[in-house]
């Protein structure tokens, strides 16, 4: 079997924990057997500055004849003044593909249970971030004079039924298939989106009579993920309130470097966009000590549920789990170790695991 992936590096740590993760996704496939071809193009600010513009056809061309899509991070404060913004290339490529589901799973490593500030640091557990609605894409949007001549900004937040029920789907099938209850977070207290959300995730529940459906509102889950993160096996949300609890998630397992996704639009092995959660790091980029798990993490993801191979998946992970419980530590995690340490090291875990 052969795949094709693009490989969009961006900005800032991306180019550094893609590097790493191509290495990875090349050496599993020489011990799995099958083939990939990685190809690369440009995204977020280096877009800008190669062509103009954060998302080029080109890319978008390469994209669209790809199986999986590798993201490595956008953004930095060269850009933040742009006309058009490198994560607004992000949301482009995004839109572009038409993948919804970003699932963005957490979980604490043996070994690193000491890098989460919890007593209790939480087993493992998805947030399942809708992707393309929500204030990220609705419009009106702007800003400008009111006739009272007061300078004001807006954002829309829109989702209709069919939006609301695709992702719901997914979120109830890995709850089915993890034996786990779906906790549905919104703000159905005050917001019109959200008690359509919750109107529309209530009634499909019905079709799934081995799930049981929670509710929480977002504030009260963002709570609850601290203090009794277990409860959150399978999480959905809208957009934004996707991208705070994922990064919350992120802090409760010590750093967002390890923080892996997926985004995908069906269960079934099809084109899917991985990205590791965390951003471009300005503060550390350029000095090697990135955490490139988030990345590597984002791989597994791929041969998952791009690739159908999750055999291949699981030896990954556990090639990962078991370079951490080596020691290998990046100075996100407490550690001293490199990139290339790590990525070493999980190399080296990979000829054992298969
Ligand atoms: N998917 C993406 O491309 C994405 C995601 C989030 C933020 N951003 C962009 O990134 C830029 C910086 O944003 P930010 O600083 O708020 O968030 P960030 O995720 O880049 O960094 C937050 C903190 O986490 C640390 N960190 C992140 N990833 C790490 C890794 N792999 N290893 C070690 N430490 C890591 C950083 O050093 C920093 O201290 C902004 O332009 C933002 O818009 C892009
Ligand atoms: C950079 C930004 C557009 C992006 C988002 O908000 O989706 C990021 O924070 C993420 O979590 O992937
Ligand atoms: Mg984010």
């Amino acid at each position: 079997m052969g795949y094709k992936v693009a490989v969009l590096p961006g900005d800032g740590i991306g180019p550094e924990v893609t590097a790493a993760a191509e290495t990875v996704l090349q050496k599993v496939a020489s011990l799995a057997g099958f083939t990939v071809e990685l190809e690369r193009a440009e995204i977020g600010g280096s877009a800008i500055e190669a062509s103009g513009h954060p998302f080029p056809r080109a890319t978008e061309e390469l994209v669209h004849r790809a199986d999986a899509v590798l993201l490595g991070a956008v953004g930095g404060p060269r850009w933040a003044n742009h006309p058009v913004t490198p994560e607004q290339g992000l949301l482009l490529l995004r839109e572009s593909l038409g993948l919804f589901a970003n699932l963005r799973p957490f979980e604490v490593f043996a070994g690193l249970e000491s890098a989460s500030p919890l007593k209790r640091p939480p087993s493992r557990g998805v947030i399942v971030r809708e992707l393309l609605g929500g204030l990220y894409y609705g419009t009106p949007r702007g800003r400008g004079l009111r006739a009272d001549r007061v300078f004001e900004a807006y954002d829309t937040s829109r989702y209709s039924v069919p939006e609301i029920e695709r992702i719901a789907r997914i979120g109830f099938q890995l709850a089915e298939r993890e034996g786990v209850p779906l906790v549905s977070v919104d703000k159905a207290n005050v917001l019109e989106t959200s008690k359509l959300w919750r109107e529309t995730v209530t009634r499909m529940a019905d079709e799934y009579p081995g799930v049981s459906l929670v509710h929480r509102y977002v504030d009260a889950a963002a709570a609850e993920l601290v203090t009794a993160p277990d409860r959150y096996r399978v999480a959905i949300c809208e957009n934004l309130f996707g991208d705070i609890l994922s990064d919350l998630t992120g802090g409760l397992v010590g750093s967002l470097g390890v923080m892996a996704s997926a985004t995908v639009r069906q269960f079934d092995p099809d084109l899917g966009l991985y990205e590791p959660i965390h951003g471009s790091a300005p503060d550390i980029a350029g000095q090697g000590i990135s955490n490139p798990l988030g990345a590597i993490g984002s791989v597994a993801m791929m041969l998952e549920w791009s690739f159908g191979l999750p055999d291949a998946a699981v030896a990954l992970n556990q090639a990962v789990r078991r370079a951490v419980s080596g020691g290998v530590r990046t100075p996100d995690l407490g550690g001293q170790a490199t990139t290339q340490d790590m990525t070493e090291s999980v190399l080296a875990e990979l000829e054992h695991a298969f």
